[in-house]
């Protein structure tokens, strides 16, 4: 056992954080810290090894898209289980990772685009909506430090509509636009468009609107604080080591 163990109060859940000088990272740090049943066992940032987290049983990855998968596949090998809020996951991303835990079927990994739980019923209620709805589009916005263009949590609820509105037979939404300058339609999500707003002053919200004749309905989640995905976090965090296998989504652990 080494130091760092000795030192956690019995039955605490042993967690490290990776991309822990970061915005998010900094946040779960705190989170941890302040719960009773948790603790802080290695804070993990760039330049540092990996292994300084391989006392964790849970660890918790808020880093940037070109170098969380790497990190997952350490924590798999180590048998640690993650919980994952950095962005970037692709089908063919989410399909290596069920790939890397079928080897370890004992590790459970919780990949979740936005933890924020009203964002979680944001895009449940923009899922549910979708079928009654000729037109859709996704309109995101951010803070201007955000590497990534279109959010995860816009990409996600794109392919959840799209997903929706499949199902229910729906075609194309209507557009007669001819004459576009390039990227004034916004980006293209499985026949969704999203659009990207960054500015200085905003964290992270995001608006469905959804358009049949006569009327249009709007669903709209702010985040004004990083502490807003700590509940879920912290959720994810508590369930993991009871969820072998790769969960999506926070919908699960909430239901
Ligand atoms: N799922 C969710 O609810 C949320 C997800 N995010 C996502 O989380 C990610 C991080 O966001 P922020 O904290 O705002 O970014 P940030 O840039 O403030 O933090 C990223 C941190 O990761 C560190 N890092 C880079 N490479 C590393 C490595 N190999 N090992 C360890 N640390 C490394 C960086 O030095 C930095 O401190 C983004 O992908 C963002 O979109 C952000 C907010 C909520
Ligand atoms: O970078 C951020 O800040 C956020 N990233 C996540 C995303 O890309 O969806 C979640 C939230 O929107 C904040």
């Amino acid at each position: 056992m080494t130091d760092e163990q000795e030192k956690v109060p019995g039955g605490a859940v042993r967690v490290g954080v990776l991309g822990a000088r970061g915005r998010m990272g900094a946040e779960v740090c705190r989170a941890v810290d302040g719960a009773d049943d948790l603790a802080l066992v290695a804070a993990v940032d760039q330049g540092d090894e990996l292994s300084a987290a391989a006392s964790a049983e849970v660890v918790v990855d808020f880093t940037t898209p070109d170098v969380v998968m790497d990190n997952l596949r350490w924590c798999i090998d180590q048998g640690v289980h993650a919980v994952v809020g950095t962005t970037g996951f692709t089908g063919q991303r989410l399909e290596q990772v069920r790939g890397w835990l079928a080897a370890r079927p004992d590790v459970g990994v919780v990949i979740a685009p936005n933890f924020g739980i009203g964002a979680v019923l944001m895009m449940q209620f923009a899922a549910r909506a979708a079928r009654h709805f000729e037109s859709v589009e996704i309109i995101e916005q951010h803070h201007p430090r955000k590497l990534d263009a279109p959010s995860g949590t816009a990409t996600h609820t794109a392919r959840l509509v799209a997903q929706a509105r499949a199902e229910a037979g729906l075609g194309p939404a209507p557009d007669a636009t001819k004459d576009e300058v390039p990227g004034a339609r916004g980006a293209d999500i499985d026949g969704v468009r999203v659009h990207a707003v960054r500015a200085t002053g905003l964290l992270a919200h995001q608006e469905v609107l959804f358009g049949t004749l006569g009327e249009t309905l709007t669903i709209r989640h702010d985040s004004y604080d990083r502490v807003s995905f700590m509940p879920g976090v912290l959720l994810a965090v508590r369930a993991v080591r009871q969820r072998p296998g790769l969960t999506v989504g926070l919908d699960a652990l909430l239901d």
